[in-house]
């Protein structure tokens, strides 16, 4: 029997129809041969296609993350931070001024420009208060050669880039979610940038060459529930009555980590109840001062037994005048390579004015200097996270760098209001609500 030939295995032949049949089996088997090498050809160079275009947006994504919502990067900006970030005195510092563009940030970022130090501030502007108050601060800090980056404190690769333009030696921190009551309202966005911002802050530190010293805002409102007057920074923190001052607290501990592990230095500041010029609007001398001129009524709140409630009201120059003390006693960071090379620094102290007054002695101070008496609404304090009174034992700052405030309420609320007249004027011009 004969073996069927390879071509008669592809072309099997049909008696008296071979010719026509094969020509035309050929015909297909060449189309269907062709047809799918050039489906596979197609194919291919489909996946090749999407391959790229997948590729291509994922760096659209990311270098739009980048150049789109944060206006940083390349040659000039660079130079701009560099520019920003230099110092001018011999023995001075570099600082990376985080909330920049907030109250503290800007009082801190002037007073270090203005003695010779460099100062990069960095803010995201957010709307929690009248964003265009931001920008005016940051006008002012632009008008002294202070750059201010706008980016997010959790934007990892910004802050790397900080570091990569200029060597920090110093970060003062202060972008944080304020304010005790709002906590209630957007919890999550002190989550945000409390914790996850200051734990990107801290891993950006942590792998920094050299290693910077952090001094950061913390709280008076750690205290919570304390009833042991005045507070001590060894006095109980672990009774917190709002989720701010759980976040400060939680602040504290995450700082604590990254001094031990990291070899990071490390000082908190907690702050007592800031005023002053160029202030927060959503804190309550700032509104008390607005509905007062503008006639409207005033709510002050009362705690139990219809006792009144007390701040260790603390005037914005003595802050400064605390955080640059901090700054020039922090001592060194001694991690690198993201190593801890031996024990460093680990401090906190309080910064207040140690004598605490009354909302209702605010609102009087307030009537005094504006010539116009308030329509008080006195009712009870709700359980919104309030605490009944602060005071701060300041002893500790004041033996470690000599920390001693100077100004009562009466005198800075005068400062107070002179700004707050010239800013917006007796009509509010600028039309905060
Ligand atoms: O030391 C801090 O660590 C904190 O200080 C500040 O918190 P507080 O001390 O609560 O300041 P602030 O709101 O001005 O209320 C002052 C007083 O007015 C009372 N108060 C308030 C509002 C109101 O409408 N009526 C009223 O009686 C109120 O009950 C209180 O007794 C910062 O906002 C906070 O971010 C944090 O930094």
């Amino acid at each position: 029997m004969k073996m069927p030939s390879l071509e008669d295995e592809l072309f099997p032949s049909t008696p008296g129809k071979f010719k026509i049949d094969r020509a035309h089996n050929m015909n297909r088997q060449f189309h269907r041969c062709f047809a799918s090498t050039s489906t596979m050809f197609l194919w291919a160079l489909f996946l090749i296609a999407l391959t790229a275009s997948y590729l291509s947006f994922q760096s659209f994504v990311d270098s739009g993350s980048r150049y789109f919502s944060a206006s940083w990067g390349g040659i000039q900006w660079e130079k701009q931070v560099r520019n920003s970030g230099q110092i001018h005195r011999s023995g001075g510092m570099s600082v990376l001024v985080t909330g920049a563009a907030g109250f503290v940030g800007t009082h801190v970022s002037l007073a270090l420009k203005k003695r010779g130090d460099g100062v990069v501030g960095l803010d995201n502007f957010n709307n929690y208060y009248d964003p265009s108050l931001k920008k005016a601060r940051k006008s002012l800090l632009n008008s002294h050669g202070i750059l201010v980056v706008e980016g997010d404190l959790n934007d990892a690769k910004l802050l790397a880039k900080l570091f990569d333009v200029v060597a920090f030696t110093h970060v003062m921190h202060l972008a944080a979610q304020a304010g005790v009551r709002y906590a209630m309202e957007n919890p999550n966005s002190y989550v945000h940038s409390n914790i996850a911002g200051l734990v990107t802050l801290l891993e950006t530190c942590k792998s920094a060459n050299p290693q910077p010293a952090i001094v950061w805002a913390s709280s008076s409102s750690v205290y919570g529930l304390n009833e042991k007057a005045p507070f001590s920074e060894a006095d109980r923190t672990d009774q917190p009555a709002s989720l701010y001052a759980a976040t400060k607290k939680a602040g504290e501990e995450i700082t604590h980590t990254y001094n031990h592990i990291y070899g990071l230095s490390m000082t908190g500041l907690r702050f007592f109840t800031v005023y002053g010029p160029w202030g927060r609007p959503d804190m309550a001398y700032f509104s008390f001062t607005r509905n007062i001129l503008q006639g409207k009524p005033i709510t002050i709140y009362r705690g139990k037994n219809r006792a009144d409630l007390a701040r260790d009201f603390t005037y914005i120059d003595d802050i400064v005048k605390g955080c640059l003390g901090s700054l020039d006693t922090s001592g060194k960071s001694t991690g690198s390579g993201g190593k801890k090379r031996g024990p460093a620094p680990y401090r906190i102290f309080n910064l207040g004015n140690t004598s605490p007054v009354k909302v209702p002695e605010l609102v009087n101070i307030l009537e005094r200097h504006l010539k116009v008496k308030a329509k008080r609404n006195i009712v009870d304090m709700p359980g919104n996270g309030d605490v009944p009174f602060t005071h701060a034992n300041i002893s500790s700052a004041q033996k470690v760098f000599g920390y001693k405030p100077t100004t009562d309420l009466q005198t800075g609320l005068k400062k107070f209001v002179r700004w707050y007249l010239s800013y917006y004027g007796y009509n509010n011009r600028k039309g905060v609500q």
